[in-house]
């Protein structure tokens, strides 16, 4: 017997196979509710057992019940009768089965079969069965591990309600919740996942008997049982079905199905003569679906036009504009596919939130030009468009960028944009009907958010939306103080695997759908992270990753991520080098009094503040990409008042003596640093060998930007800068000139953290990293920015690291983790917070001198970085005096 608990009644839905039933074998009966008290069964708790009828058993017909219900419920049958969502679970891609089938209507092209390869990638993260609702009767209580195991490992999981013990007749139920009996011992959890009973040393044989419909008195709580929930749907969480997220879903599967209706056909009578008129007119598609190589979108169904289409409009197709579906790459029509269902309501009912976390380059803009485009000209119901107006938010540098973007995909004359800087408020965008896309800073957001807000926006976009992960900064507030229900996160930077921060991301685009933010906490978090400590039990560790895979499940319908792979093809090659730079004698002199220092000293007995090791690892940083980045920190923290106290004291006590007593920062010289002398060289051979080729160069900080404008100088490059002082009015002006090919700039000078994010600097066809970042993210940011489209030359990456040091020790981990940007669609891989164990401390406060590679020697390669071509090999004939280690490629 199959069941499932009807979305918003209180009704419960059996469904019976029966060798006399229709075709598929089953039919649906809709039972009254036997009692009402407990909150659950006010909204549909699908781990309530419902009472059993046999297949035998003569029940009332359908039709007599469905006569008794509300239009949503008759709905409700027809769509699942119609869409066979009810079909037994054979397919092992369980996990997607909400997601629509392929289109029906022959010829048009719903784009390139995106869902089936959607279902597959999912199916192999996880097997977990989404449409959880639908299930197997328990025929008997489970065991979790196994019968022959001792009594106390026995785990029963049952679903009760509960309330305070009294001695009253007709008991009022205070709540559903899950109770768990292990051996003698029970724990009661409310829905949210909190405990909110415990007992033991009760009999085994009394807690052994448990069956449904007892009632019982337990930890001062009267209980009664009402099923059994299997091992498995407590270990997803799916039972304690909180916060509407599994009902919502749930009504997506039945949603979002096949198509059923003709585009020209009106699917009901319209009565005015107006209406008739109008509709004639705007049944049609505005582009024609059954064109070769046209982007039809899924219609809706039966469902979704219940839902959205009250005025009966006819139903038409909604087609991408050819004009843009020219220029598409695949990845990019299955993109669009993907934004318009999510924002439609199609993929999970009610929610019309997306996040699309494609990598970088991959073309967001476009994708989401296209439908917005697409949604502002056009909608499925009587072809009437569903956006009027879209705001979108992005980093300061990129406003501009939108612009461009706009009006390369565009032109100027379809779509009216206007950007919000210092002389263009957000007022003259209210006051002229004239606009239709608001671009404006995170900002001037702020600075605008009550003239913003007198706007109805109908579709909001987050570019380089991560920065919403913390929920209690101004920002993400003021965003989500805004109504509009569309709601898009841009980001190929996607959360690094912080659940909490994951959540927030979550709970902007669809507000609710995983619950209160403590029932999350409870029922995913905690036994996420659990099942990661390396203490964790076997049941621990396989509690929390089915949790994990569950999660992933859950938010897979409405997050896309889709790596670089997929737009290779298109690109230039790229080369990636990591270069290993000896260090100078002044810098190892000075790493090592680091080293010996007190407050390195103390670290490693773990006698420091939890910040400490911070403050260490930030010197020996500095000192690796150059020395007078050392002297200037110390030079400032002695002119401080609370320097006597501080502990960067400890770490800098007698480092001035080993600089020499003339030392001056401004003269400083390029054989100071390793990483500086071999950069001076690269850049030489480039422009020897190169010299129609541009450089990118990159750090996290400004004051080795500095060094690096300084050394420019010296060496007579024209270049250019941007960082986190420049005004945000000038940054695409600055991107333009240099990828422009009249300019003369050699090199780009860039901050990664201020404006990496979102830029294209395909004028560039070299990028350097100068220092490692303990995000691999912001590396691959950084070198996103000039192997993308557009791009005319092989792309050259050098990411220099000092040999020995701390840095090498960075990347290593940095290899050994990569990978992890792709969290957000798989949860069930290591949390990267930098945390460290003594252990590890050690490994990092150890400067290895008789190695040219640390990290090469770890891999036992045989390989004497000798044998380059190209480029790589000029470079190492170029260089004079080879103060530098330069592995193949392969070799990592
Ligand atoms: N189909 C296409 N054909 C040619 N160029 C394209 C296509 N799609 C995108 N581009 C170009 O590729 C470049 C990168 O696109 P875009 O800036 O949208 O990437 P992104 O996904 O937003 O990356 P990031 O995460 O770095 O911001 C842009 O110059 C864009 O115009
Ligand atoms: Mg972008």
């Amino acid at each position: 017997m199959l069941w499932r608990w009807g979305c918003r009644c209180l009704l419960r839905v059996v469904l019976v196979p029966g060798p006399s039933l229709p075709s598929d074998s089953r039919r649906l009966i809709l039972l009254n509710m036997r009692r009402s008290a407990a909150p659950s069964q006010l909204q549909g708790n699908p781990f309530k057992k419902p009472k059993f009828i046999s297949p035998a058993r003569s029940h009332p017909s359908p039709n007599e019940e469905v006569a008794k219900l509300n239009s949503d419920i008759k709905l409700f049958e027809v769509a699942a009768n119609k869409n066979n969502f009810l079909q037994p679970q054979n397919d092992p891609r369980t996990c997607n089965f909400n997601l629509p089938t392929k289109e029906c209507a022959k010829g048009i092209n719903h784009g390139d079969n995106y869902r089936e390869k959607y279902c597959l990638e999912a199916s192999t993260k996880t097997t977990l069965d989404l449409h959880h609702t639908v299930h197997s009767a328990p025929k008997e209580i489970t065991v979790s591990k196994g019968q022959e195991e001792k009594p106390d490992s026995l785990v029963k999981y049952f679903s009760v309600v509960w309330c305070k013990a009294s001695k009253k007749k007709h008991k009022k139920w205070e709540g559903d919740g899950v109770l768990i009996v292990k051996g003698k011992s029970f724990t009661l959890k409310d829905l949210e996942g909190k405990d909110i009973g415990r007992g033991t040393g009760y009999k085994l044989k009394e807690l052994e008997k448990i069956e449904e419909g007892q009632t019982m008195m337990i930890g001062g709580k009267e209980i009664e049982v009402m099923g059994i929930i299997s091992p498995d749907d407590f270990n997803s969480g799916r039972c304690f079905q909180f916060g509407g997220g599994c009902s919502a879903i749930l009504s997506s599967s039945q949603a979002a199905k096949k198509c059923f209706s003709n585009p020209f056909k009106s699917v009901c009578k319209l009565s005015s003569k107006e209406n008739k008129q109008n509709s004639f007119q705007s049944c049609k598609p505005r582009h024609d679906p059954y064109a070769p190589n046209s982007l039809v979108m899924l219609r809706p169904d039966k469902n979704h036009q219940w839902l959205f289409n009250k005025n009966c409009f006819p139903v038409v197709d909604v087609v991408i504009d050819p004009h843009l579906v020219y220029y598409l790459r695949p990845h990019q029509k299955e993109g669009i596919t993907f934004l318009y269902e999510c924002v439609m309501g199609m993929r999970v009912n009610g929610r019309c939130g997306a996040i699309l976390a494609d990598e970088m380059g991959l073309g967001k803009t476009l994708q989401c030009i296209s439908l917005i485009w697409t949604l502002q000209c056009q909608g499925p119901y009587g072809g009437k468009p569903i956006v009027k107006k879209t705001l979108i938010v992005t980093p300061g540098s990129l406003v501009n960028n939108w612009k461009k973007e706009f009006q390369k995909w565009l032109g100027i004359e379809r779509i009216k944009i206007f950007t919000v800087d210092q002389d263009h408020k957000v007022e003259e965008f209210t006051k002229s009907p004239f606009y239709s896309v608001l671009i404006i800073s995170y900002e001037m957001l702020l600075r605008s958010l009550d003239q913003i807000k007198n706007v109805k926006f109908d579709l909001l976009i987050c570019d380089e939306g991560h920065r919403l992960k913390n929920s209690t900064i101004k920002t993400t507030t003021a965003l989500i103080s805004l109504s509009c229900e569309k709601r898009i996160i841009l980001t190929g930077t996607p959360v690094q695997n912080d659940l909490q921060e994951f959540f927030t991301l979550i709970d902007f685009v669809n507000p609710g759908i995983l619950g209160s933010l403590s029932a999350y906490r409870k029922i995913y978090e905690e036994p996420i992270i659990i099942s990661r400590q390396p203490s964790a039990s076997e049941e621990e560790r396989e509690l929390g990753e089915q949790r994990a895979a569950e999660l992933t499940c859950l938010t897979g319908l409405f997050i896309l991520r889709r790596t670089q792979e997929v737009i290779n093809q298109y690109l230039p090659p790229k080369i990636e080098n990591v270069v290993f730079c000896r260090p100078g004698a002044l810098q190892i002199a000075l790493y090592r009094k680091l080293l010996n220092s007190q407050a390195v000293r103390f670290c490693l007995q773990g006698l420091l503040e939890n910040t400490s090791h911070l403050i260490c690892i930030g010197a020996l940083k500095k000192l690796c990409n150059h020395p007078c980045l050392l002297f200037g920190s110390i030079k400032e923290k002695e002119s401080n008042s609370t320097w006597d106290e501080s502990e960067e004291r400890n770490l800098y006590e007698g480092l001035m003596n080993v600089f020499p007593a003339d030392y001056n920062p401004i003269m400083f010289t390029e054989e100071e640093s390793g990483k500086l002398q071999v950069l001076s060289k690269l850049l030489a051979v480039i422009r020897e060998l190169r010299p129609a080729e541009k450089v990118v160069l990159v750090s996290n900080y400004t004051r080795t930007l500095d060094i690096l404008q300084e050394v420019c100088k010296r060496h007579g490059y024209a270049y250019t800068r941007l960082d986190g002082q420049t005004p945000i009015s000038q940054r695409q002006q600055i991107v333009d000139g240099f990828n422009s090919k009249y300019s003369s700039d050699f090199i780009f000078l860039l901050s990664s953290k201020a404006g990496g994010v979102g830029l294209n600097l395909i004028g560039g066809s070299h990028l350097i990293l100068y220092d490692i970042d303990w995000n691999p993210a912001t590396d691959i940011q950084a070198m996103s920015r000039v192997w993308r489209d557009g791009q005319k030359h092989p792309v050259h990456i050098y990411r220099l690291l000092t040999t020995g040091t701390i840095e090498e020790k960075i990347y290593q981990r940095q290899i050994s983790k990569q990978g992890l940007s792709g969290a957000v669609v798989d949860l069930s891989k290591t949390s990267d917070h930098i945390q460290f164990s003594v252990e590890e401390l050690k490994n990092l406060f150890t400067l290895h001198e008789s190695s040219h590679c640390v990290t090469h020697d770890l891999l036992d390669c045989e390989c004497t970085g000798e044998n380059h071509t190209g480029l790589r090999a000029a470079m190492t004939w170029i260089f004079e005096k080879k103060n530098f280690f330069l592995p193949p490629p392969l070799c990592f």
